[in-house]
């Protein structure tokens, strides 16, 4: 599996969400997509899955255009959930169940074990950091070749972080997979990531190996990120 973007461009109105992107991202890697608000993580993830189409360029899965069928293949959290209020968390995983082929309903019950969640109880009675557990549980249930986590901690308590971490590399097949994630939660991922990629306005502005950074560099992927960002702002990028 591989993901290709070659020169993509998105524009909403006048303003450019990304601008001639090129990224190639490799199964049995963990990404790190991260940027300030606005800089065009979420419309690249939005891409890769076949929700957002570009105006210029193109995105290919394993060579082959990117299109709306693609949503099928790739496992997707978005910042939004779209659960029914009324379902129980139960309810709402058979549903997903449902909807897609390679969910794979065992890892989904061990997941909302381990998360924590009352299997019985209605999505509107879910506080904002359990529906963030249980975006989780329906995204990393899939056995898809490519998971894309948008923002997958937000709301969560740092002890459900942690969790979190813990249960992304438990749960992800790393030599089959391929997963991006986006987030402002830099500290939190650095621990999972192979690679980061920093995005600033719909350019990259940076792509490194994490290990090369803690190694050769000796610093961390936050440390690495506010200098690429301050070095862009003071126009030495
Ligand atoms: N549906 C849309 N309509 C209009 N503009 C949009 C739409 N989606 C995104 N944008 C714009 O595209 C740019 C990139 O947005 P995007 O959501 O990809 O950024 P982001 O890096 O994910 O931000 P955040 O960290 O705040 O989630 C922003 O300027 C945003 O306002």
């Amino acid at each position: 599996m591989t993901i290709a973007l070659r020169q993509v461009t998105k524009k909403y109105g006048r303003e450019f969400a990304l601008k001639e992107v090129d990224l190639h991202l490799e199964k049995g890697k963990i990404y790190g997509l991260v940027g300030p608000n606005g800089s065009g993580k979420s419309t690249a993830l939005k891409m890769m899955t076949g929700l957002v189409f570009p105006d210029g360029g193109d995105v290919t899965l394993n060579g082959i255009n990117v299109t709306r069928k693609t949503t099928a293949d790739v496992a997707y959290l978005t910042e939004l959930d779209m659960f029914y209020e009324s379902f129980t968390v139960q309810e709402t995983v058979d549903f997903v169940a449902s909807q897609f082929a390679n969910f794979n309903k065992n890892k989904a019950n061990e997941l909302i074990n381990q998360l924590k969640l009352d299997p019985k109880k209605k999505v509107k009675s879910l506080s904002k950091g359990n529906r963030g557990r249980l975006k989780l549980v329906t995204a990393l249930a899939r056995d898809a070749e490519v998971i894309l986590l948008d923002e997958p901690f937000s709301g969560l308590d740092p002890m459900v972080r942690e969790a979190t971490v813990k249960s992304l590399l438990q749960y992800v097949q790393l030599d089959k997979q391929i997963l991006v994630i986006a987030t402002h939660e830099i500290n939190e991922i650095e621990p999972l990531l192979d690679q980061v990629i920093a995005l600033y306005y719909g350019d990259i502005i940076g792509k490194e190996d994490v290990e090369v950074l803690r190694e050769e560099h000796g610093t961390s992927v936050l440390e690495w990120f506010k200098n690429i960002v301050h070095q862009k702002e003071e126009g030495a990028l």
